[in-house]
């Protein structure tokens, strides 16, 4: 009885990797390094080299490794990248997705967790955004998620396999005990930007407008911290196996912060004033995200451990530092 985790060399499958071995579950680890790092694979979790989207070898694996479940954290997840290479995004987000929930379906695997986004919702008419609100993604990666939940919402009702597709809100933090943190190449995120900006791996920051309609005109996002959404992945899983019915949760706190709170309480944490620049707005940026986050409580059992700006900044900062000293340069 072991969990498959894909992307387990990543951010935030590390981190799902690192709840379900502290829970006391054997996991295996899939991923092809192609944003992910070999040594951010935790102790403890079996690692193979490979593509989420090969039906052989998963059907090899599933086998070999007495799996019963899978955690799906593969997939390309920059925005602005899926634009301008939308295919690229439905082959690895939807494709390949599909490949491994036909692996999954013939293996008799009857639990699956999808890592889903906020982005599904597109440019939501208000907040906090409730799951039934409309699917209406404006950019092909939040398309390709919101297709890649489609399937399994199919693939569930056919096939004797059910799902939790979490859809997150803005991830950010490290695990508090150092043993991951964001790793990502090319790290868009303001919390992981912010830190770098105040370790002195960037010489500013720029702050992506600040006339949105909000009350300083920076956009407001809910920022989870990433060992608590892990927590909910385990949590997630009981919920299946013990035979709850399928569904999409939200995954975040409920409140927001502004570009600018975050920047402040970076440097309020760090010590450092970091130059911070006005820029264009990026494009579809809807101006607040906060999350409806009452089903993944009610439904999971889930309470949070570390619902605070402060903390969540700490972690990554800290985690920002290790990696220096460890000389693991995230190239930007
Ligand atoms: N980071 C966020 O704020 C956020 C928000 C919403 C949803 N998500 C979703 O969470 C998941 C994990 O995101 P992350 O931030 O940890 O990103 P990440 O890039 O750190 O991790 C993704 C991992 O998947 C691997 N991978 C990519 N394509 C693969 C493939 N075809 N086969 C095998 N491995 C493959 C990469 O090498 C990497 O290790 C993604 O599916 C992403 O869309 C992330
Ligand atoms: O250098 C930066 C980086 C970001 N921002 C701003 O900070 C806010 C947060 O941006 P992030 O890039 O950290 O996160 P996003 O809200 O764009 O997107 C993230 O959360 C989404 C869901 O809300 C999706 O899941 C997506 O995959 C994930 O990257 C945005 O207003 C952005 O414009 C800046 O001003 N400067």
């Amino acid at each position: 009885m072991t969990v498959l985790v894909t992307g387990g060399a990543g951010y935030i499958g590390s981190h799902a990797a690192l709840a379900l071995l502290d829970a006391g579950r054997k996991v295996v680890i899939l991923d092809n390094l192609s944003q992910g790092h070999r040594w951010a694979v935790p102790a403890g979790a079996a690692f193979i080299e490979g593509d989420c989207g090969d039906y052989d070898l998963l059907r090899r694996l599933i086998t070999d490794h007495d799996i019963s479940a899978i955690m799906h954290f593969a997939g390309s997840i920059i925005v602005p990248e899926s634009v301008v290479y939308p295919l690229d995004y439905y082959y690895n987000n939807t494709v390949n997705s599909r490949a491994l929930a036909q692996a999954a379906v013939d293996a008799g695997i009857r639990h699956f967790i999808f890592s889903s986004t906020a982005g599904v919702y597109g440019e939501p008419a208000k907040t906090p955004i409730l799951e039934d609100f409309p699917s209406k993604p404006i950019s092909p990666y939040g398309t390709s998620k919101m297709m890649t939940e489609k399937m399994l919402a199919d693939a569930s009702i056919a096939h004797d396999m059910n799902y939790v597709a979490l859809r997150y809100f803005n991830v950010a933090g490290a695990d508090p005990k150092g043993r991951s943190g964001q790793t990502s190449r090319k790290a868009t995120h303001l919390i992981k930007i912010a830190s770098q900006a105040a370790t002195g791996l960037r010489p500013h920051l720029e702050i992506y407008g600040d006339d949105y309609e909000t009350h300083d005109g920076t956009c407001i996002r809910d920022y989870i911290h990433v060992s608590d959404l892990a927590n909910a992945h385990v949590l997630a899983l009981e919920y299946l196996e013990n035979g709850g019915e399928s569904d999409v949760m939200n995954c975040g706190y409920g409140r927001g912060f502004s570009v600018r709170e975050v920047i402040a309480a970076v440097k309020d944490v760090s010590g450092v004033d970091f130059p911070v620049k006005l820029a264009e707005r990026r494009p579809g940026d809807p101006a607040a995200l906060i999350a409806g986050a009452d089903r993944v409580r009610e439904k999971l059992g889930w309470k949070p451990q570390h619902d605070n700006l402060e903390v969540i900044v700490r972690h990554a900062l800290d985690w920002e530092v290790s990696l220096k000293t460890r000389q693991v340069v995230d190239a930007a």
